[in-house]
């Protein structure tokens, strides 16, 4: 059974009404939320999540409605901030900032699962995004196949992290200063493919193989969690793919998901369509777990942020700055730049401590492997020394025999 059917006449704003529109309101209110289009190529995904100039497509849409809630939510007070990353071929490039290639996916108690080094930008209007947008959008990778002149050759993920708190918490009550901090992901996949219907060769086989890949490991996921298996403490395979991993909150967890399915009506991909129906009927049977997301700690930026601003906006006041909220968001991107580096720098430590402690750990049993190796000798043959010790180094049960 599918929630809804949307015909060929019908806008994409209708769909947003009615399937989208909700996700975006809970998202402001705290709850993670998550829409994705998913189809063969060619079927519509692209349109249907970005639009065109003459029909605003379900990113634009949940932009604007984002702003719009948020103004209405007069007691509270926001920050907003935006990311926009790619998934081609299995590495994950960041699309505001073209320069930060092959990003790693990390997990902590604080952030949960997050992409390390993405450039996050605090927004304060929806002009402001949609130029992101289109910033992220020229960077992204397409490319042209039989069945797609724009084909998208890789998957998008647009990120909104929406936190909030409440206007009339007292400043001297600061320990039960609790945020909210939901996060709202719109995802335009690049869709499934046959090498014989997209005539694709060389760079846009390997693209195709590596779309399709991980477009089968979300399958498996959402079969495994259709079937109850993480539930039951089964074993989801998330982690085989960038997509699944990232999306891992969204697909199995705290998140409100929304999942369009586009098929094109034509006979011709009749077997295409029957797959992508097979999927929606599975991914319909998951269901997640969504609660209000309140953080207490310092894991909230508006929190860790609030002093700093306060003391800013009272010098700004006292100079009667003209520019007052203008001057306001860029120190928080400058604030926020500065704190992604020296993450960037934390994990770059990390890794590089755990390279040096994997390399002594290497060199500690090497040595220990030829002293008993040395050991040995004293029983064997001189000439066979040498060989005693090379051996050591990968066989060392073989060398105990000997
Ligand atoms: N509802 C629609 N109205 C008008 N044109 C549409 C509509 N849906 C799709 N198209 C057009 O069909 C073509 C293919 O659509 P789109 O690029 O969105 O497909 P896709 O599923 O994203 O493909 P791929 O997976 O290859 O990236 C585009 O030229 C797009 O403008």
């Amino acid at each position: 059974m599918i929630d809804s059917v949307f015909g060929t006449e019908e806008k994409t704003v209708e769909l947003y009404d009615a399937h989208t529109k909700a996700i975006i309101s809970s998202a402001v209110k705290g709850i993670n939320g998550t829409v994705f289009a998913y189809g063969q190529t060619s079927s519509g995904k692209t349109y249907t999540m970005r639009g065109s100039p003459g029909e605003p497509g379900i990113v634009p849409l949940s932009v604007l409605d984002v702003f719009a809630n948020i103004q209405k939510a007069e007691d509270r007070e926001f920050l907003l901030r935006v990311s926009y990353m790619e998934i081609y071929n299995e590495e994950i490039n960041d699309l505001l900032a073209p320069e930060n290639r092959k990003l790693q996916v990390h997990e902590n108690i604080e952030r949960g699962i997050f992409v390390a080094g993405l450039r996050e930008e605090i927004v304060s209007c929806p002009e402001q995004v949609l130029q992101l947008l289109d910033f992220g959008e020229a960077h992204r990778h397409v490319g042209e196949t039989n069945m797609n002149v724009y084909s998208s050759r890789s998957h998008t993920i647009f990120r909104m992290v929406i936190e909030s708190r409440d206007r009339s918490q007292d400043d001297a009550l600061q320990t039960c200063d609790a945020v909210r901090v939901s996060v709202l992901n719109l995802v335009d996949l690049a869709g499934s493919e046959r090498v014989a219907k997209t005539g694709a060769e060389g760079a846009r086989l390997k693209e195709g193989s590596h779309i399709n890949k991980s477009l089968m490991t979300l399958g498996t996921v959402i079969n495994k969690l259709s079937e109850g298996i993480e539930s039951q403490g089964g074993h989801v395979p998330y982690r085989d793919s960038k997509l699944t991993r990232i999306l891992q909150p969204a697909l199995g967890g705290n998140a409100r998901t929304v999942i369009i399915c586009n098929v094109t009506p034509a006979m011709v991909h009749v077997d295409e369509t029957k797959g992508t129906l097979q999927f929606a009927s599975r991914a319909i049977r998951v269901t997640n777990c969504a609660q209000v997301n309140e953080i207490v700690t310092d894991a909230a930026l508006l929190k860790r942020q609030k002093r700093e601003i306060e003391e800013l906006r009272k010098k700004l006041q006292e100079n009667h700055s003209e520019h007052l909220e203008e001057e306001v968001l860029s120190l928080r991107n400058d604030m926020l730049k500065i704190e992604l580096e020296r993450e960037r720098m934390a994990l770059e430590l990390q890794n590089k401590a755990e390279r040096e402690r994997r390399m002594k750990e290497q060199i500690e049993n090497l040595s220990t492997m030829v002293l008993n190796s040395a050991v040995d000798d004293r029983h064997t043959d001189k000439s066979m020394k040498k060989v005693c010790k090379f051996e050591n180094v990968g066989f060392s049960q073989q060398l105990q025999v000997v």
